[in-house]
Formats: C-alpha cells, sequence, structure tokens
C-alpha cells in the first residue's frame, strides 16, 4: 500500500532524506520513529505529494507520488501535531467545508460525517460547537475526522499527540488501532516510544536521514530487552 525506494531529499545542500526504503502492507501500523531532525517530517511530506524528492520513489496505493499526485491524494489523508481548523466555524460546518473538496455532499456527506465523529468519539454537542470553543483535544479530534472523511486508503500521522491531554491521547492511540482494524493503512510518527509500542505493528529507526533499522514491534523490542526506547537509543548509538 506504500512503497518508499531509495527516496532522497535535500533542502539546498542539507541532505534531509539520504536514501530511504520501505513499504508498509494494508493493515499494518508502521512506526516512523526518529529524533528531532532525523527527516520524518519530510518523509511524510513527500508521501503526501506536499514536497519532491530530489531522487528515488514512492507510491501510495500504487500511484506515483510525483506523477500521480492527484491520485495519490484522493487515497491518503494527513494529520500533523498542530495543525488548526477555522476556529470560527462549528465542528459541523469545518467537516461540510472540507466534504465538498472529496466531492461528498448532501446525505452521503451527513453520514460521512457520522461515520467519523462515531470513530472519534465526537460527540453531537461538540460538533455544534465553534472550534475556538473547543478544548484542543477536540479540536485535533475534528482535524482527524476532517482527514478520514473520504475514507482514505492511507493515514499519516505526524506527531499527531503533540500537546494533547491524557484522555485525547488515548482517544487517539485506540483510534489508530480501530482504523487499522479497519484494512486501512497508517504511518504513525513520533518521538514517543511509549506510543509506538502501544499501536504499532512495525517500526523503523530513521536517523539524519537514513534508516537504521527496521523490523516488526516484537523483535525491535527484544533488541532493547523489553523497552523499545532502549532499542532506540542502541540501535541509534551503533549506527552512529
Ligand atoms: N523547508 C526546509 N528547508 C530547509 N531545511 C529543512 C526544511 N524542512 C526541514 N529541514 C531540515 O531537514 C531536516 C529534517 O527535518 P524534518 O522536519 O523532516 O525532521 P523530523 O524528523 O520531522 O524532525 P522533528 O521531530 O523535529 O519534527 C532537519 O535538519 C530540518 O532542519
Amino acid at each position: 500500500m506504500i512503497e518508499v525506494d531509495n527516496l532522497q531529499k535535500a533542502y539546498r545542500k542539507l541532505h534531509a532524506i539520504k536514501g530511504i526504503s520501505f513499504v508498509v502492507q494494508p493493515g499494518e501500523v508502521y512506526g516512523l520513529l526518529g529524533p528531532n531532525g532525523a527527516g520524518k517530517t519530510t518523509t511524510l511530506r513527500i508521501l503526501a505529494t506536499l514536497l519532491k524528492p530530489t531522487s528515488g520513489s514512492a507510491k501510495v496505493a500504487g500511484f506515483d507520488v510525483a506523477r500521480e499526485s492527484l491520485a495519490v491524494r484522493r487515497n491518503l489523508g494527513i494529520v500533523n501535531g498542530g495543525m488548526k481548523v477555522y476556529d470560527k466555524l462549528t465542528g459541523y460546518e469545518v467537516l461540510d467545508f472540507f466534504g465538498s473538496f472529496y466531492d461528498l455532499w448532501g446525505p452521503g456527506l451527513k453520514e460521512r460525517i457520522a461515520w467519523a465523529a462515531e470513530l472519534l468519539h465526537i460527540e453531537q454537542a461538540v460538533l455544534s460547537k465553534q472550534v475556538k470553543d473547543m478544548s484542543t483535544g477536540m479540536q485535533q479530534k475534528i482535524v482527524i475526522a476532517r482527514a478520514i472523511l473520504h475514507q482514505p486508503q492511507v493515514l499519516l500521522l505526524d506527531e499527531a499527540t503533540a500537546g494533547l491531554d491524557v484522555f485525547a491521547r488515548r482517544a487517539l492511540l485506540d483510534f489508530v488501532r480501530q482504523y487499522a482494524e479497519l484494512g486501512k493503512t497508517l504511518i504513525y510518527s513520533t518521538h514517543v516510544m511509549s506510543e509506538a509500542e502501544e499501536v504499532c505493528d512495525r517500526v523503523g529507526f530513521i536517523n539524519k536521514g537514513s534508516l537504521v533499522y527496521e523490523g516488526r514491534l516484537q523483535e525491535a523490542l527484544e533488541l532493547g530487552s523489553g523497552n523499545l526506547e532502549r532499542a532506540f537509543i542502541r540501535r541509534l548509538e551503533e549506527a552512529a
């Protein structure tokens, strides 16, 4: 569902991504884990067709991110931590507005909003509130609902729990597993290892633009004597 092949991205002289390759299967949650500046956001932005790679290629749902960006966008949703939505609109109005971008309208759109709200446990009363009157966690749920309105096969979550309290974080982590159980494919990018330990099926450690480890969660845990953070530190030190 996601194929990344020798992907490279340079910002002028800075090589942010230095030839990374990985594959993510349908129904899988892949943890893209790395410290600040490792290249996680750059990788996800290339997959989301928001950035052009310098070389290498990537496919989402069988479509090439550089040559078939429209088809990629139809099959993909992306959420960053700290993404904002228009704060004077109600939650419902936000979703109604963005639904039109996906050719959704009328009863079909209404049904889709109800589907997303149920999956994310967004109550009716919250949908009627203006975004500015919502908690940060509720706002983030609206951002995620917006990203999945077109029921994308692939969902990219980039530090999606940043700034959330324990309740909102819990709801989001539960949602990640539920979305994967629908057969969807997710990349969960974070530097919070405990979250990755909870939701990911496989993990890739990225450091300074290179993928330095990839394995099933269980294998990664064994590498760190039962602890993903320890595995991560060990592998990054070995690769240094
Ligand atoms: N638009 C840009 N112009 C120049 N350099 C950039 C740009 N965006 C990112 N970089 C640099 O590319 C490298 C990778 O950044 P990226 O944001 O992909 O890392 P990250 O793993 O997502 O980090 P973080 O966890 O801090 O978000 C960093 O050195 C960053 O400073």
